[in-house]
């Protein structure tokens, strides 16, 4: 459906976005996932439309969106990262002005407004000024005056960044029926990789304006096979039995949590028992020991060497 082909931005010198290939098919939902500042947001500028590459092309159904991108900004909703809304217009008010921006028929505008409304939740309040709005709720218009005139596909950067858990919740199951029920096709950028895990098929992961690597995520999972994530709590701990872990010739990375020390290993059959011993050494004990999945940030930072949040 929409294809992006050795994408390249360049800011004056700067590369932004460099060599990026991309695919969203027909009713997928598919996850770019990387750092603040990674390129996310420029990529998909450019594969909606609104920002031209340096190189590179996008084609939509094979045809090209740079050279014709009224066609895609037909069938594409986008939802940008900062919310654009008019604070001293109702929320009605403001879907009636981004349905007539969006071309919809005027005979349909009045039903696909409440529709829209019913849709994320905030019908009850569509009399009431924008202004009045939490920043959630201000999100979730923004997303229904991008679905106004129903899209196929929908673009979201970062649609939950600085809200409210609820809302967060809402905005994500809400996604989660558009993908499912409606069979929109979705393209969802985040630094918060449960977002992802939560609502993509397939996952592009971006560091530095490139793709790092990308799949369904069991695919990308698998890079991790030859590695063990585990959670160990210790009755007590230092920074010189962190430094020793962190030594030991299998391990690749360790993570104070709140739940206790993440110790990312290579698979090996003798590292619990390395472990309790240099725990030992170091008077201390280890009072809770499980072995984790691994997860999408883990590939991350196996891949980079940092976490997401870097
Ligand atoms: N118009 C611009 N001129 C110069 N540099 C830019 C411009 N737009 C983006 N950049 C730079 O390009 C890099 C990628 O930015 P981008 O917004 O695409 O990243 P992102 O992954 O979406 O991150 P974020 O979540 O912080 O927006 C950043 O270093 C940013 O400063």
């Amino acid at each position: 459906m929409i294809e992006a082909i050795q994408l390249n931005k360049k800011f004056k010198e700067k590369i932004v976005v460099k060599d990026v290939d991309l695919y969203l098919d027909k009713g997928e939902s598919v996850g770019l996932l990387g750092p603040n500042g990674a390129g996310k947001s420029t990529t998909i500028s450019m594969i909606s439309s609104l920002l031209k590459p340096t190189s590179g092309d996008v084609k939509l159904n094979g045809k090209s969106v740079v050279k014709t991108p009224a066609d895609i900004r037909k069938v594409l909703g986008v939802v940008p990262q900062e919310i654009a809304l008019y604070q001293e217009l109702t929320a009605y008010e403001n879907l009636k002005f981004f349905g007539r921006i969006y071309n919809v028929p005027k005979d349909q505008l009045e039903s696909r407004i409440q529709r829209t409304l019913e849709l994320v939740g905030l019908k009850e309040r569509q009399k009431d000024l924008i202004k009045t709005f939490s920043g959630g709720m201000k999100r979730r218009i923004n997303i229904a005056s991008a679905m106004l005139h129903e899209p196929e596909i929908l673009i979201l950067d970062e649609p939950t960044v600085g809200i409210d858990p609820q809302s967060r919740n809402y905005i994500l199951e809400m996604i989660r029926q558009l993908n499912q029920q409606d069979h929109t096709s979705v393209l969802y950028t985040s630094h918060y990789m449960e977002e992802v895990e939560q609502l993509c098929d397939r996952v592009y992961i971006m560091d530095h304006g490139k793709v790092i690597a990308s799949g369904s995520q069991p695919e990308l999972l698998s890079i991790l096979s030859n590695e063990d994530t585990m959670m160990v709590q210790l009755n007590q701990t230092s920074n010189e039995l962190i430094t020793a872990i962190l030594k030991m010739d299998v391990v690749r990375n360790i993570e104070e949590t709140s739940d206790g020390l993440k110790i990312i290993a290579k698979k090996s059959s003798n590292i619990i028992s390395d472990l309790v011993k240099l725990v030992d050494q170091h008077n201390s004990k280890i009072i809770n020991f499980q072995m984790e999945n691994p997860r999408l940030e883990d590939v991350f930072l196996h891949l980079t060497g940092r976490t997401l949040r870097d």
